[in-house]
This record gives C-alpha cells, structure tokens and sequence, in this order.
C-alpha cells in the first residue's frame, strides 16, 4: 500500500475523478468506513456526536452520522459553523443527513450542549486541507475533548495533525482513539504521533473505491505488510522439506553461541525446510541444543571449504556472532566472491564490510543481497555519524540500496525496507520491548527463511519478513511487559503472526496497533 503526501492524495481523486468515481462516490465510501467501524469497535457507545468542519472532512463525519441514525444510535451532527457556509459534497451530505439531528455551533457554548450525553464522538473536524495550528471553533473544540473522557474516533486525521509530518509528536491537535483514513495512509500516520500513543490509538486505513492506478508515491514510499502469498498459501499437501530452502547460518566465534543460535531456531520457526548452522567447534555442542531439528557443521575460517559447507544450501545468513578478527575477515572476503548464493548479511559481517570492503558484493555472480544494519551498522557502513543517518534514513537507505544493488534493510523504530529498485517500504510493527541483544539475529534468521522459501519475490520476502518479526514482536509484549520480553520470546510467538490476516488493500487495513488488540 502506498504511503502518501496531503497533495498526493488531492492528486489521486483528481484521477478518481477523471475514472468515473465522483467525490460524492469516495465521500459516500468513507463515511460508511467511519459507521462499520464504530458500530464494530464501539457496540455500546449509540449517543454519538460528529464534531464536523465545513470541508470534506466534516462532510465524512456527516455521512458516517446519516449511516449511524439510521436505526442503531441517537446521533447528532455539531457543525462548526452555519449551514450557510457549507458548499458542494459537504452541504450535500449534511441536507443528506437523515434522522441525524443537526446543530450548527457558533460558540464554545453552543458545542458543549451538542456533546451534552454524549458517549462516543467522531472528529470529522478537519482532514487533509488542515494547516496548522488549529483556529478558531476548531482550536475550541480540541480543548474541550482534552477535557471529557469520550472515546473519539477520527475521521482520516485526528483533527491538528498535519498530514505530511513526519515529526513523532503532535502539538496542539484533538485526542483520538483510533484514526480512520481512507485510500492510503499519508506520512503522518506512518512516520508522526507514536510518542503518545494513549493520545492517539491505532490508526486504520479503508480502501474506498479510489482506483488502484490513481494512487501514486511520487516517493515511491509503501507500506510493509505480510503479503498474502508468503503467509497465506498452504503448503503443496504433496510437499516436501526440499521445497523450502536449507538455510546456512554462518557465525559463532566463542563466546558468540548466542547469535546464531537465535537466527537459526528463528529460521527453523519460519517455515525453512533445514537449517544449518556453521559455528567454531567449541560451542557446536550449545548451539545444537537450541533444537534438536538444527543441524550443524564446524566452521574453521582459514581452513573449512566453502564447496563442503555450501552444498546443498539454498540461501546464506552471514554474520550472527562472527567475530571481527582478523580470520573473520579474510573468511568474510574470500566467502562472499565465492559462494554463488543469496545472502542475508547482518551484524560483524556488515561491520566488516564497513571497513573499505563493499566492492564485495560487486563480485562474483550478481544475486541477492540483503543488509541489515541496524543505524550503528549503517553509520559505519556510510562512514556518518549515527545521528546523521537518522536525520535522513530514506534518502541514505535508498541511495545505498540502489547504488549497491541490494535490498536494505535499515532497523530501528519505522525499519525501512530500500529495495534496489528504489522503492521504500516502511515497517510498522514492533515495539521498544524488542531494542534488546538479540532481536537482530532473530530477524536474520526470518528474513534468511523467507526469501530461502520465495526467492523469485525477494522484495516481498523481506518486507514479510520485517513485518512478521514486528508482529511478533507486539503478541509477546502484549503478552508479558515491554521490559520483560526477550528476544528468544518473539519467536515463540511467530506463529501468532504468522496466523494474522494478510491485507492487500482491498480491506480496513490496521496500519498500526494492528492485530494484537
Ligand atoms: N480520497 C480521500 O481520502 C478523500 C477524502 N475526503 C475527505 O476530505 C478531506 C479533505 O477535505 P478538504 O475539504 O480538502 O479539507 P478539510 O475538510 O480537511 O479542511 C477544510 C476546512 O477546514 C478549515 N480549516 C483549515 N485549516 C484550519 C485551521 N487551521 N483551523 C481551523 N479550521 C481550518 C477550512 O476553513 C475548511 O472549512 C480529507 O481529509 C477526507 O476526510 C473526501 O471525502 C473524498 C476523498
Ligand atoms: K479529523
């Protein structure tokens, strides 16, 4: 799904616009989207009040009242202003309004008597035609929702917000349970706002109507969610473990057993079809005992042959617990030439790349590349400071990603996905209970499973991948407490994840505080 701007969005229902599909049509869409979702979320709350501006947005709420009177809630429409003011799709939508009841608000006063027993409220205030700050009755009806306990759901953008911020707090902008936006989510609600989020829940995305071709990223900035082929499509009932890749994790210097045991016991739970894992021969004996299922090889940098170590092997994932040593990296320089095979490369295998030797993966035969620094890594694989990667982490992500032909992987809150095309997707699951020792391995091992199991659709591979660790990642924090989680615990949540429903635009998509509620 595409990630837009305020303007890109004006854009695509100009388009809709030019393909048949009226403002009315999209209007008509997204209020319906307001009233299931309310009467889905919030089946007791039937005294419900639309806070509605005199634009399009308030023209939203008031289709989502005329659908809520309708046989199932006391709804009442406070406009912000007179009926006189209203023109075009709003006036017709509030002439529209059915058994609502309609008040027209000119004072402080005058909103407070609408709210009067009230028990829910939608803020179809303002949308995407907002710049800040909020004035007026608007700027009024914010401090009043600061002030009462009501839920609020809002309609596209909790009315303050300025659809194209990427900044993580929100001034002076209404309070909102749950956010409801129509078509593609706008930079806001995927970069703004999560630094509060008992001030703003989850946030929803409906499709309504607007034509798939009309929607374009001029950034061409996407949404990482689990695609529907990878997490969906049973496994053939004729199959067999040679279908789904052996993953080789390559790692585990002493004292290192932990970090390729976690990618590898995170690829086993992945859906790989055998795992390998190569380590020094003293801590063979504790990686093995992370599964019976994982099996394993010792692995002597100067002198264990790549042909006897890779065949067999479908995808590599280089780096857990490697070491910097100086084997380590003549093992690293010698490997990547050599070995004709996809790879993941994480952790010391990248620090090691970092040090003058990214000409490597521009050796041997051209294949699949994946990299996953974390913003430390990604510093130094730049030669930046961390905070100047974070002041720029798309462009920095996108021009790595393409000058060097891989798919980059950059972690952190928001991990970005630079394919090597230039596309840019953005992750939006995980929590701060996974910036812990060890969620990186893990995430190693799911992405090496993945594109192990779906090597001709790596991009979607990958993106799954960074998805499904988040999620995981949410399921066990929901389950246990952000300090408690361990990494090894979002694997044995995986399968929640996985199970979660894939979303591929046609559908209410939960965009963030998604299925773990
Ligand atoms: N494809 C879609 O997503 C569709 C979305 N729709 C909805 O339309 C709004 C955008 O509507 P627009 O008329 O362009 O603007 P708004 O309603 O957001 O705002 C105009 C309204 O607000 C007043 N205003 C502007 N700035 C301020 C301020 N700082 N303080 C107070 N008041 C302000 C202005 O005077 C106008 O009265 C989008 O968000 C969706 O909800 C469409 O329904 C169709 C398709
Ligand atoms: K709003």
């Amino acid at each position: 799904m595409k990630i837009l701007t305020a303007a890109e969005m004006g854009e695509a229902d100009k388009r809709s616009v030019d393909a048949g599909v009226s403002v009315h049509d999209l209007m008509e869409q997204a209020g319906a989207a307001v009233a299931a979702f309310v009467r889905e979320q919030f089946p007791d709350r039937r005294v419900i009040v639309i806070l509605a501006g005199k634009g399009n947005n308030g023209g939203d709420g008031m289709v989502a009242a005329r659908e809520l009177a309708e046989g199932y809630g006391d709804v009442r429409i406070a406009l912000l202003g007179r009926e006189s003011e209203l023109k075009g799709d709003a006036l017709a939508a509030w002439e529209a309004a059915g058994e609502a009841a309609k008040i027209e608000c000119e004072s402080i006063d005058d909103l407070f008597a609408a709210l009067e027993g009230a028990e829910l409220v939608i803020d179809a205030i303002v949308g995407t035609g907002f710049k800040p700050p909020l004035r007026g009755l608007a700027a009024s009806a914010k401090d009043i929702l600061d002030g009462i306990l009501l839920p609020v759901v809002a309609v596209d953008l909790p009315s303050g917000w300025d659809a194209d911020s990427t900044e993580q707090t929100v001034d002076g902008a209404c309070r909102a349970n749950a956010v409801v936006s129509f078509a593609a989510p706008k930079l806001a609600h995927v970069f703004g706002h999560l630094t509060a989020p008992d001030v703003f829940g989850p946030v929803l995305v409906a499709p309504i109507g607007t034509p798939e071709e009309a929607i374009v990223s001029t950034q061409n900035l996407t949404w990482a969610g689990a695609s529907k082929e990878i997490t969906e499509t049973p496994r053939n009932i004729n199959s067999n473990k040679g279908r789904f890749g052996h993953v080789l994790i390559v790692g585990g210097a002493l004292g290192k057993a932990g970090a390729p045991s976690m990618a590898s016991l995170a690829a086993l739970r992945s859906g790989a079809g055998l795992v390998t894992a190569a380590v020094e021969r003293e801590i063979l004996p504790t990686v093995a005992s992370v599964a019976s299922e994982l099996m394993l090889t010792p692995l002597d940098l100067a002198a264990t042959s790549f042909d006897s170590l890779t065949k067999g092997i479908s995808i590599v994932g280089l780096g857990p617990g490697l070491g910097t040593t100086d084997a380590a990296k003549s093992f690293v320089e010698r490997f990547i030439p050599a070995v004709d095979l996809p790879m993941v490369i994480d952790a010391d295998a990248l620090n090691i790349l970092s040090e003058g030797r990214l000409g490597l993966l521009k050796q041997g035969k051209p294949r699949t590349f994946v990299l996953t620094p974390h913003p430390g890594e990604m510093a130094r694989l730049l030669g930046v400071t961390v905070k100047e990667v974070e002041a720029d982490r798309i462009n920095l992500a996108r021009k790595f990603a393409t000058e060097h032909g891989v798919t980059l992987v950059l972690k952190g809150w928001r991990t970005l996905i630079a394919h090597p095309d230039g596309r840019i997707a953005v992750n939006t699951t995980g929590n701060p209970s996974m910036s812990k020792g060890g969620s990186g391995d893990i995430l190693t091992g799911i992405v090496a499973a993945l594109v192990g199991q779906f090597p001709d659709n790596v991009a979607e591979a990958v993106e799954t991948a960074v998805y499904l660790h988040g999620l995981a990642g949410d399921f066990a924090c929901a389950a246990q407490d952000e300090h408690t989680v361990l990494a090894t615990d979002t694997i044995m949540h995986l399968f929640e994840a996985f199970r979660s429903r894939a979303v591929d635009g046609n559908e209410m998509t939960w965009l963030t505080g998604l299925a773990v509620r």
